[in-house]
């Protein structure tokens, strides 16, 4: 792994589990994961955010959102802010994931917007790209990604790229049970982090996590950590059963014990 960081075993709940279930899972991971070494982030829906920050607090285990609005505050029906996600307990937030972009048309720009937002409220930013199955068979995943790199994270300065992950998560390959294969998220996570070198120095380059997301399991979890530019996993389906997780999760507690 390039990055000085540990492993990172992030989980996005999308729209899943109340707050009792929340609290109940989080209590229950904790205590099975106290010896790893990997920064385990979970991203809860908005009403979990507060009880589930308040459960994981001790533990090694990081609360975040799933999106947020680029606005500091306003007029936004239905619409919440970086610093009320901070104010709930939250210490990140996913933006530019293909469900957002998808059904609720989020574009490129209003990403780039919500970035600096984020960071410049203080919270940490998992920011997600990827390309469609028909993109990659027209072998434009390079072009993609540049596109969606360059647009946002324009305006974000070399200092705050250090509190940004990307997650690579090709749109095919999100609940689909079509992982993408080792070798090609690591040849993909490589043409991120040349992409990156064209923005920022080699230095801070090296440091940025690069993590992947899309049907993620137990069973082809270690194969996506072994590799030195896979920095981390995004995991959906499989982050939401207590047991499915931790074997994703366990996987470091062997590793760094
Ligand atoms: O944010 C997570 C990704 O969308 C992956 O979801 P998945 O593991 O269910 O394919």
């Amino acid at each position: 792994m390039e990055s000085e960081a540990s492993v990172i075993i992030a989980g996005n709940w999308k729209m899943y589990k109340t707050n009792i279930e929340a609290v109940d899972f989080i209590r229950k991971l904790g205590e099975k994961i106290a010896p790893t070494k990997a920064q385990v982030l979970l991203a809860v829906p908005f009403t979990a955010i507060a009880p589930a920050a308040k459960e994981a607090e001790g533990s090694l285990i990081e609360i975040g959102a799933q999106n947020m609005n680029d606005a500091s505050e306003g007029a936004f029906t239905g619409e919440v802010a970086a610093k009320m996600l901070i104010d709930a307990g939250a210490k990140f937030v996913i933006l530019g994931h293909s469900e957002r972009r998808r059904y609720f048309n989020e574009d490129d720009a209003f990403i780039n917007r919500k970035v600096k937002r984020a960071l410049k409220e203080g919270l940490k930013v998992i920011l997600c790209v990827g390309e469609s199955l028909s993109e990659r068979e027209a072998e434009k995943t390079e072009e993609i990604l540049q596109n969606q790199l360059k647009a946002c994270l324009d305006g974000v300065s070399e200092n705050d790229i250090k509190h940004l992950i990307i997650a690579y998560e090709p749109v095919w390959a999100i609940g689909t049970g079509l992982n993408a294969t080792a070798p090609v998220v690591e040849e993909t996570h490589l043409v991120i982090r040349q992409i990156l070198a064209t923005l920022y120095s080699e230095e801070v380059v090296k440091k940025v996590s690069i993590i992947y997301g899309g049907s993620v399991k137990p069973a082809n979890a270690q194969a996506y950590i072994d590799e030195p530019n896979i920095d981390g996993l995004l995991v959906g389906g499989a982050s939401l059963d207590l047991d499915t997780f931790d074997q994703i999760v366990n996987y470091q507690h062997h590793a760094n014990t």
